[in-house]
C-alpha cells in the first residue's frame, strides 16, 4: 500500500489543523485499498452508509415480523411454530439469511467510496466524466480535490498514469465556476486568463488542452494551448479574444509575454505540470520570469505535479509556492517509484542487434497493442523507425505539424509502433500502449520512470523492456533509485517466436475460404509427389511462408545478434582481464577467428568469459579446445551473471571501465541542431 503523506510542508500548523489533518490522513489511509486506484470514503459517509444499511436491514426484519404475524393469523397450523423450538430456530436462520442477503445487495449497489457524486463537481462536468467512463476519483484526485478547491497551494505526486491531470483540472474548473475564484474571474471579450498551465512538451500541451476543453467546455470555460513550432498568429488571436485557461510550454509563453499578447496579472491558478522536467537546468529562469508576472501572490494558487519530485525540485518549489502549501505524495518513501502495474524487464542486446530483436520483442510482449520504442537521440529514432516495419518516428527535429499527424495516427491505430526520443516520455496518455522498449538505459532514473509509465496507465497492466549492452551500459543505478526489481531474461529465441507466429498463421489459413482449394490443388498435389517431404512438412513450410519466415536463425544470448551463438570460456583459473581471455583463445584458434568474436565480457564470479561466435564457426571453436589444456568452451543456454561495466558518470556508456571496448557510438549520435528551445526539453539537453 502506498504511503500517503498529506502535509503542510513549510509551516507548523495549529493544533486544530493538525487534528483535522490527522483525521483526513487516517481517512485516506483507511480508504485506500491494496489497489492504489481503489478509492476512499470519509468516515462520516461510511458511518451514515452503515446506519442506512442497518435501517434497511431492520426494515426487512419488521416486514418479516409482519408477514409472520399475518401468516399465523391466517394459518392456525402455524401455531406449532411458536411451540416447536426447532422450527422457530429454522425460521430465524432463514430470516437472518434474508437480512444478510439484503445487506450484501446494498453493499453491491453502494456507490464507490470516491464516487464523483460525493464531490463538489457541477452537473455538466459530472455528465462529461460519466461519458468518459469516470465514475469515481482516483486517489490522487480524491486526496487533493478539496485542498485545491478550498484555495491551497499544492505539491502533488503520484506514480505515472494515476490521473494527476484531472487532479488539477477538476478543482480548477469548479473553483472558477462555482468556487472561490468565481468572483474574480475575468469575463468578456479580451479577458485575461485565470489559469496558466506550464508543461515541458508540445504534445503534452495539446493533451492537457484537450482535457480542459472537454471538462471546462462543459461549464463554459475556454482554453487555448501555446507552444513552439506552431503558428504565432492564431495563438495571438485567441489570446487577444480572451480565454480562461492557457496551457503552454515555457518558451512560447515567454514569447507571448514579451509581445504583450499575454496578460498574466489576473491569474488565479498557476500549474507546473511535470514540474521537475520543467525546472531542470535552464528552465528555472524562464519559469520564474513567467510566474513573476503575478505580483500579488495571495491572489494566486500554485499547483505543482509530477510522478517524480527529486529533492532539488522540492527546494525550488518553496520559491514558487506559498509557505502554507500542502503536499500530497502517493509515492513518498516507498521503494518502488515506477509504475507498479508494469512488468519491468531487461534484455542484453548490442546496438547492432536492436533492429533484429525489437520486432520479436514486440511480437512476444505487445499483446497486439501499441508499442513505444525510446531512443536516446533523434538520429537513432529516425534510423530505427526506418528499420522497424510499420514504425514512425517522433522527435524534436520533426516539423511540429508532422509531429501532430504522427501522434494522432498512433493514437488512432493507423500504425502501432512509435519510435521516439524523450519528447514522448512525459505525460503522454495514449490508449492501449502495451509495451515500452528502451533501447538503452536512460541517463537518469526519472526518464526511466516516465518512459516506462507510458504503459500500465489508469490501472491497466503493461510491459517495459529495457535493452542494455553488457559491455557498455549499466542499469544498477536505475534499479536502485527506481526501486524496480528487473526481470532478467534473454532475448526471445527466433525458433520460439516462429512457433507463436506459426499458430497465428494456422488460424489465418483456417479462415481462408474453401473456394481457393480447386485452384491450388493441382500444384499442391504436384508438390507432395515431387518434393520428397510429407504433407505435414510441406504444410509447415507453407505456414512459415505465411508467417513471413524463410529460415530460422539462431540468436545470441549475449548481444541478441542473429546467427551468433554465445559461448562460455573457462581456463581452469580466474580470468581477470579480457586480454587474458583473448590470450587463452589464441593458443588454439587462428588469429582472424579470435578477432571476429564479439562482446567478450567477464563473468561475475571471475572464473570465465562469455562471447559470441558466428554460428558457422561454432564447430571450429568447440573442436579447438581439444588442443588446449584446462580450457573448456561450451555453448550457454542461459547467460551467467556478468561483471557490470564500471561507470564513469551515470549511463554515459563507453570509454570508462576496465572492461570497456571503446565507445562505439553509444552517445555518438547527438543531433544538436535546435530550432526551438522548448520543442523538447530546452537548453539543458539538446538531444531530443
Ligand atoms: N478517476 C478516473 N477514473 C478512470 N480513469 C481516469 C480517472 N482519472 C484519470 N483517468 C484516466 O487515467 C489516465 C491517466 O491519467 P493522467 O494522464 O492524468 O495520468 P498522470 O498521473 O498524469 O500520468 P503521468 O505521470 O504519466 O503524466 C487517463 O487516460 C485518464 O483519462
Amino acid at each position: 500500500m502506498p504511503s500517503i503523506s498529506l502535509v503542510d510542508a513549510m509551516v507548523s500548523t495549529s493544533p486544530k489543523d493538525k487534528k483535522e489533518k490527522k483525521v483526513k490522513n487516517q481517512t485516506l489511509m483507511e480508504t485506500l485499498g491494496s489497489d492504489p486506484l481503489s478509492a476512499g470514503k470519509t468516515k462520516k459517509e461510511s458511518k451514515s452508509k452503515k446506519e442506512s444499511r442497518k435501517r434497511k436491514a431492520s426494515d426487512v426484519e419488521d416486514e418479516e415480523e409482519k408477514s409472520e404475524t399475518s401468516s399465523e393469523l391466517v394459518e392456525p397450523a402455524a401455531n406449532s411454530k411458536v411451540k416447536n423450538g426447532e422450527v422457530e430456530s429454522e425460521k430465524k436462520k432463514k430470516k437472518k439469511a434474508k437480512v444478510e442477503e439484503v445487506v450484501v445487495e446494498e453493499a453491491k449497489v453502494e456507490e464507490h467510496p470516491n464516487a464523483v457524486s460525493k464531490y463538489r463537481i457541477s452537473e455538466p462536468v459530472k455528465a462529461k466524466l460519466k461519458e468518459k467512463g469516470i465514475e469515481a476519483l482516483f486517489p490522487i484526485q480524491a486526496m487533493t480535490f478539496d485542498i485545491v478547491l478550498d484555495g491551497c497551494d499544492l505539491v502533488g505526486r503520484a506514480r505515472t498514469g494515476q490521473g494527476k491531470t484531472l487532479a488539477f483540472v477538476l478543482p480548477i474548473i469548479e473553483s472558477l465556476t462555482n468556487g472561490p475564484a468565481k468572483s474574480s474571474r475575468k469575463t468578456g471579450y479580451g479577458k485575461a486568463p485565470s489559469v496558466l498551465v506550464l508543461l515541458p512538451t508540445r504534445e503534452l500541451a495539446v493533451q492537457v488542452h484537450a482535457d480542459f476543453e472537454i471538462y471546462g467546455g462543459a461549464v463554459g470555460l475556454t482554453a487555448c494551448s501555446i507552444y513552439g513550432g506552431s503558428a504565432f498568429r492564431s495563438q495571438e488571436l485567441q489570446l487577444r479574444r480572451g480565454v480562461d485557461i492557457v496551457i503552454g510550454t515555457p518558451g512560447r509563453v515567454k514569447d507571448h509575454l514579451e509581445r504583450k499578447n499575454l496578460d498574466l496579472t489576473s491569474l488565479k491558478f498557476r500549474v507546473l505540470d511535470e514540474a521537475d522536467e520543467m525546472l531542470k537546468m535552464g528552465f528555472v529562469d524562464d519559469v520564474e520570469l513567467i510566474l513573476g508576472q503575478v505580483k500579488d501572490l495571495t491572489q494566486v494558487q500554485t499547483l505543482l505535479f509530477s510522478a517524480t519530485l527529486p529533492s532539488w525540485v522540492k527546494e525550488i518549489a518553496s520559491r514558487f509556492l506559498k509557505p502554507s502549501k500542502k503536499t500530497a505524495d502517493l509515492v513518498g518513501n516507498e521503494k518502488m517509484k515506477a509504475s507498479t502495474n508494469v512488468r519491468h524487464i531487461v534484455i542484453p542486446c548490442s546496438s547492432n542487434a536492436r533492429s533484429q530483436l525489437i520486432p520479436d520483442i514486440i511480437r512476444c510482449y505487445s499483446s497486439a497493442g501499441r508499442t513505444i520504442v525510446f531512443t536516446e537521440t533523434k538520429d537513432s529514432a529516425s534510423e530505427l523507425s526506418g528499420l522497424l516495419p510499420g514504425a514512425r518516428a517522433l522527435h524534436g527535429d520533426i516539423q511540429q505539424a508532422q509531429r501532430e499527424i504522427t501522434l494522432s495516427g498512433f493514437r488512432s491505430g493507423k500504425f502501432m509502433t512509435l519510435v521516439a526520443t524523450n519528447v514522448a516520455a512525459r505525460g503522454l496518455d495514449i490508449n492501449d500502449v502495451q509495451l515500452i522498449i528502451q533501447c538503452e538505459p536512460p541517463r537518469d532514473v526519472e526518464a526511466y520512470i516516465h518512459r516506462s509509465g507510458r504503459t500500465g496507465r489508469a490501472g491497466n497492466s503493461g510491459v517495459a523492456v529495457m535493452l542494455y549492452d553488457p559491455r557498455r551500459s549499466n542499469f544498477s543505478k536505475i534499479e536502485r533509485e527506481s526501486g524496480v526489481k528487473f526481470e532478467h531474461i534473454s532475448a526471445p529465441q527466433p525458433a520460439d517466436v516462429a512457433k507463436a507466429a506459426g499458430v497465428e498463421a494456422a488460424e489465418i489459413i483456417n479462415q481462408i475460404s474453401d473456394s481457393v482449394i480447386p485452384a491450388f490443388k493441382a500444384a499442391a498435389e504436384n508438390l507432395l509427389n515431387t518434393s520428397g517431404l510429407s504433407a505435414v512438412e510441406l504444410l509447415s513450410k507453407a505456414l512459415a511462408k505465411a508467417a513471413g519466415y524463410s529460415e530460422i536463425k539462431s540468436r545470441s544470448l549475449l548481444t541478441s545478434m542473429e546467427n551468433c551463438v554465445t559461448v562460455l570460456l573457462e581456463a581452469g583459473k580466474p580470468i581477470y582481464t579480457p586480454s587474458f581471455a583473448y590470450g587463452v583463445l589464441r593458443r588454439f584458434l587462428p588469429e582472424e577467428k579470435v578477432e571476429a568474436i564479439k562482446g567478450l565480457t567477464l563473468t561475475a564470479d571471475g572464473l570465465g568469459a562469455v562471447f559470441d561466435v558466428a554460428a558457422e564457426d561454432l564447430d571450429l571453436f568447440l573442436a579447438g579446445q581439444e588442443n588446449a589444456a584446462n580450457v573448456k568452451l561450451e555453448v550457454v543456454t542461459a547467460l551467467p551473471p556478468l561483471q557490470e561495466k564500471v561507470q564513469r558518470g551515470f549511463g554515459g556508456g563507453g570509454g570508462g571501465g576496465r572492461f570497456s571496448f571503446g565507445r562505439g557510438g553509444r552517445n555518438g549520435g547527438f543531433s544538436d541542431r535546435r530550432n526551438d528551445r522548448f520543442s523538447g526539453r530546452g537548453r539543458g539537453s539538446k538531444r531530443w
